[in-house]
Formats: structure tokens, sequence, C-alpha cells
């Protein structure tokens, strides 16, 4: 039986070999190359967390495969404006239609919005949605450990940094945690759910910061709800987060963002 991460990044491969019988991937790089410069997404996290402040990457996500459609009024640039005004760091935004029913205009529309970094948040499994994700103006990319072999693990994240673009990356265990240091990114997510259960444990990202060389930021991902969360990771000395649920399920996300680090 296969797990949902399997069916995603079987999709995904469909889905990306459809696209680039459609456009081709020397048009892609001349998109990409003729983009204004990234806006910093690591410096604008590294500048708070040496601050002393929190970095939030405030995710912009309409559905998910496990909590369904967690927004009715759905205005990505709207969303933007309100995260930029509550502090945040960064945004990410789900740009997997299937799944996540995201989309490649919400990133451009978001982005457009305001003046902060963005990440496409998407399934990376080949070279030519890099260049896709600069060609839309993304700053920042997400590689899921899980879901790349090791070659292309450093590959995937050089090339973002050769485009001007960061590269998160993404373990969920010890041994995933180890593959994504031998990367030259400076973004270590881990996603404190797991992407095969769907199950989320705060404890994760307790258990694996411990492994966090000081000269990389530690990203804590996922299930992050509550001020005492919060506290508990800022305790165990986390100070950059990844939270989408629980600002999309409120009216004014930015406000949420502002209460959630009061
Ligand atoms: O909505 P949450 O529980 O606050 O989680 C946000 C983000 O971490 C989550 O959307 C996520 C983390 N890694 C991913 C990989 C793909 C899709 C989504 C994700």
């Amino acid at each position: 039986m296969s797990d949902i991460l399997e069916r995603i990044l079987a999709r995904k491969r469909e889905e990306v070999a459809a696209r680039s019988a459609v456009v081709a991937m020397a048009d892609v790089q001349a998109r990409a190359m003729d983009q204004l410069p990234t806006r910093g997404f690591a410096q604008a996290i590294a500048t708070r967390v040496a601050a002393r402040q929190p970095a939030v990457i405030a995710e912009v996500k309409k559905a998910s495969p496990s909590k369904g459609v967690m927004r009715e009024r759905f205005v990505p640039a709207e969303i933007a404006q309100q995260y930029e005004a509550g502090g945040a760091a960064c945004l990410s935004v789900l740009t997997d239609v299937d799944f996540f029913q995201g989309s490649d205009a919400y990133l451009q529309q978001a982005r457009a919005a305001c003046q902060l970094p963005v990440l496409r948040k998407d399934f990376t499994i080949d070279a030519y949605q890099i260049y896709e994700a600069r060609a839309l103006g993304a700053d920042c990319i997400l590689l899921i450990v899980a879901a790349l072999p090791d070659s292309r693990l450093q590959e995937f994240a050089e090339l973002a940094q050769r485009l001007g673009m960061d590269a998160l990356i993404e373990a969920h265990d010890a041994d995933e945690f180890a593959r994504a240091l031998t990367t030259s990114a400076t973004l270590m997510g881990v996603n404190n759910r797991n992407l095969r259960t769907f199950e989320t444990r705060l404890s994760t990202s307790l258990d694996l910061v411990t492994a966090c060389p000081k000269d990389r930021i530690f990203v804590a991902e996922s299930g992050i709800h509550t001020r005492a969360d919060v506290a508990t990771l800022q305790a165990a000395d986390i100070h950059a987060f990844l939270i989408g649920e629980a600002f999309m399920r409120e009216p004014d996300p930015g406000r949420a963002l502002q209460t959630l680090f009061a």
C-alpha cells in the first residue's frame, strides 16, 4: 500500500512531465534569468534570530490532505498584507494543486502584494521546478529529504543558490536531519508532521534541535498552535517557525500571528 507522500510524488512526476512538455526547459530558464533580484529569505530569518526575535514563516494554504479546506475566504494578496502587518519575516505559499489546492498564481499574487520574501511550498523532484520557482518570483524553495536521493539534494540546493534563492531543507527524523546537514543550505527545517501518517508531534523538533550546528538555522514546522507551543520551542532555543493552519483558520491571519507571539 503506497502512503500519501508516495502518492504525491508519483502525481508530481506526471505533473512536471506534462508541464515541461508544454513549456520547454529553455524557456523557463530564460524567464528565471529575467527576474529582479530575490528578497533574501534566509537573511530575513537570520536577522530576526540574531536579534533574539521570533522569525515566523507565515503560510498561505487553503487546504491540505490531512485537514481538507481550512479557509473559505481565500485571497492570497490580502493574506500576504495581513501577514506583513502582523510581523511575519517571510511567507510560504502552497503551489501544489492536486493535494493542497494551491496555485502558482497564488504565489505571484501574494508576493506582489507585500515586500516579504516568499517560499514556493511544493514537492521539488526535478530541476525544472527550481527554474520555474525563480521564474514565478520565488525567493526560496523547499527540498524534502525523504523525496530526494543525496546526490539530488545537494545538486538542487546548489542550483537554487545559483539562481539567487535559498533552500529550506526539510527533515523528519535523525537520519534525514543528518542528510540535510550534508547540503550547503542554511535553513534546516524539521517537519513535526509525519508526511506518511499525518501524525504531528512537537517533540520531533525538540529531539532534533540538539543536532543543529550553530552556523545553521533550525526551523520548526507544522503543528504550532498555541502560545504554550511557541514557549516550549523557544525554551529549546528554537527561534524560527513555519506556521499555517493556526493562522488560516482565523479571519485575520496577521492578527492571529501577532497574538501568538505577543
Ligand atoms: O499548517 P501547519 O500545521 O502549521 O504546518 C505548516 C507547514 O509546516 C506545513 O504546511 C508543511 C510542512 N512541510 C510541508 C511539505 C509539504 C506541504 C506542506 C508542508
